[in-house]
């Protein structure tokens, strides 16, 4: 019997988030594993013209949820949706509701965030920093809270080499922060934005820092976990393999790759890709919470969630492998033939961004100009180089997490909790994991059905030609135009066709003796 499937077992759990990607998962696995649970709280804004039974509708009748109705026919009941929007005062949660969160919650994960790596400044720490110290106030006042579980990223010290699991301190107090973005403009707060995230890359990673910190001043005497994953990705092995339903990390460049926009990128070969599988992530979670409520650890353990230093994949064999994958098992309707590379400096990058990326995406337009239709390829690929430039950073740099924490923990675990809840990314095969994750990528968020195959291939044999055609044409053009200008073009040309008449007269002289 799984020692924390059966501490879950009537509790009381409170998420944010839990309409996100990690969110999701996380519930997913709390109700299969502990169907015995009393009820997760879930706070949810409405959004996209759903109110929030219409969104939890969605999510229950997603597949990521078919096999928990299986062990958890009830799992409806079990959800209860709290209208909050985390922008807001009190989370803007009305009395009753927050009377029941106090009285009733046993464990919080907290995992809502602004994961936009462009968020303006007041409104990553509005999220990230001021609704985590919102969230904190409000469980110092729950008398049952066993554990607060803190999601934040591993790259929330992107600018150190080496991490430990450790909270290191910001330049500038998180309260100060706060309360600069009470009375700052927002045209001061941008002109500040560069000095304050200092060598971080964007405000994402600077609130999650500022948002560690905040839980380690104000926790009190609240027993508190954070958790660190790297480069959240598709599922690994549960509830089945590939599962993910939105575009960040690779997730989005898997498809830019695969219908033939992305053809080169700036990257670090050799630098470690550390991807960790979201089921992986959850599990972990999971771990920590019972621990941290049963262990009652005397101080604020942070967990690592990466796989760099047990389990390292670099970016070249990533790369290959989803190329690989893609051949196999191609996207429908692709604009060019899956062909990327990676390339390794400024001038070859902006190289290929104006030929491969920008010329064939204006030469489309055109195309679409012609035949009367609007333009709109030039729009999506600019839009896609402006994403992919955000990304960069991440795949140009390396990093070492120390994972003493998790070890700890995975060596305090059952051998039955260590197979519920693997977190050992140790077993992990990549080559098989990515090439789940470009099917999942292809299944559950293109929405392509494995019966198009056979037509996507034939798509991309038409490409190739219309590719081949292109470029004789190209070159014809070309060598036209340099033959009537140059005397030295000439010249070559005369002794290109001079050579082949020799050579063709040779061969058939020799043919002729020998007969
Ligand atoms: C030798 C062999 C070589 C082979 C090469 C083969 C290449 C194959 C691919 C290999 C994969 C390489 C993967 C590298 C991935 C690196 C990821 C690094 C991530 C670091 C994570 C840090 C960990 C965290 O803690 S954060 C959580 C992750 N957060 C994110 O990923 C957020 C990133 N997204 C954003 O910040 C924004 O979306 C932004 C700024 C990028 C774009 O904002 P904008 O307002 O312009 O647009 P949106 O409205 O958001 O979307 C517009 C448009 O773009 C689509 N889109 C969104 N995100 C992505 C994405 N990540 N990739 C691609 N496309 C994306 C979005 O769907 C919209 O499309 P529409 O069609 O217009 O709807
Ligand atoms: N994905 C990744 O690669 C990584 C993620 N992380 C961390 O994991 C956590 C979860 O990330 P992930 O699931 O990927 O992110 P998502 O963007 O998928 O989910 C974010 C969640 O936060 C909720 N949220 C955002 N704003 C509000 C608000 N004002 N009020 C209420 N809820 C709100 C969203 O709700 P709604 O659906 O209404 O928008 C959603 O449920 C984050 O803390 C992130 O920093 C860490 C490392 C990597």
């Amino acid at each position: 019997m799984s020692m924390i499937a059966a501490f879950y077992s009537n509790k009381s759990v409170l998420i944010t988030g839990a309409t996100g990607f990690l969110g999701k998962v996380l519930m997913e696995k709390l109700f299969r594993t502990s169907p015995h649970l009393k009820v997760i709280y879930i706070l949810v804004r409405p959004k996209s013209g759903q109110t929030l039974q219409e969104r939890v509708f969605q999510i229950l009748n997603s597949k990521l949820f078919e096999k928990v109705k299986e062990v958890c026919p009830n799992v409806h009941e079990k959800i209860r949706p709290i209208s909050a929007d985390l922008n807001q005062r009190d989370f803007a949660i009305s009395k009753e509701d927050m009377q029941e969160l106090l009285s009733c919650t046993n464990i919080i994960f907290h995992c809502a965030a602004t994961v936009r790596f462009d968020a303006h400044l007041r409104e990553a720490v509005q999220l990230n920093v001021i609704a985590t110290q919102q969230l904190l106030l409000m469980a110092s006042q729950m008398p049952k809270l066993e554990a607060f579980i803190h999601i934040s990223t591993a790259f929330s010290n992107c600018n150190l080499s080496h991490i430990d699991e450790v909270i290191y301190p910001c330049p500038v107090e998180p309260r100060k922060i706060i309360d600069s973005m009470e009375w700052l403009d927002d045209s001061i707060i941008d002109e500040i934005t560069p000095k304050l995230i200092g060598d971080r890359p964007n405000t994402y990673t600077y609130t999650k820092a500022l948002g560690e910190m905040v839980v380690q001043q104000e926790s009190g005497n609240l027993n508190v976990a954070i958790v660190r994953p790297s480069i959240v990705g598709a599922t690994w092995q549960e509830p089945f393999p590939g599962w993910v339903d939105n575009l960040n990390g690779p997730s989005g460049l898997i498809i830019a790759a695969g219908k033939g926009f992305l053809r080169s990128i700036k990257a670090t070969p050799m630098a470690v890709a550390d991807l960790i599988p979201v089921d992986t992530v959850v599990n972990l979670t999971i771990a920590v919470g019972w621990y941290t409520a049963v262990h009652r650890p005397k101080s604020t353990l942070i967990y690592h969630s990466t796989s760099g230093n047990l389990n390292p994949c670099n970016w070249y064999k990533m790369g290959l492998q989803v190329l690989a994958t893609i051949e196999k098992i191609p996207f429908e309707s692709a604009f060019r033939r899956p062909n990327a590379d990676f390339t390794t400096n400024n001038f070859t990058t902006q190289y290929w961004n104006a030929v491969s990326h920008r010329a064939p995406a204006i030469i489309y337009d055109f195309y679409l100009r012609l035949t009367g239709r609007k333009p709109r390829m030039l729009k999506l690929m600019n839009r896609l180089l402006r994403t992919i430039s955000m990304l960069e950073y991440f795949i140009n740099h390396s990093w070492e997490w120390s994972t003493n924490n998790t070890e700890m923990l995975l060596s305090e675990l059952s051998p039955e909790d260590q197979r519920v809840f693997n977190f050992d990314v140790r077993q992990l095969n990549w080559l098989e994991y990515i090439e789940n994750y470009v099917l999942g990528v292809k299944k559950y968020l293109l929405k392509e059905d494995l019966a198009g195959i056979p037509k996507a291939k034939q798509h991309l044999k038409r490409l190739r030609n219309i590719h081949y055609l292109f470029n004789t044409a190209l070159f014809l053009i070309v060598w036209r135009l340099l033959i009537a200008r140059s005397q030295m073009a000439r010249n070559i040309w005369f002794f290109i066709v001079s050579f082949c008449y020799k050579f063709i007269s040779y061969f058939r002289a020799s043919s002729t003796l020998k007969v």
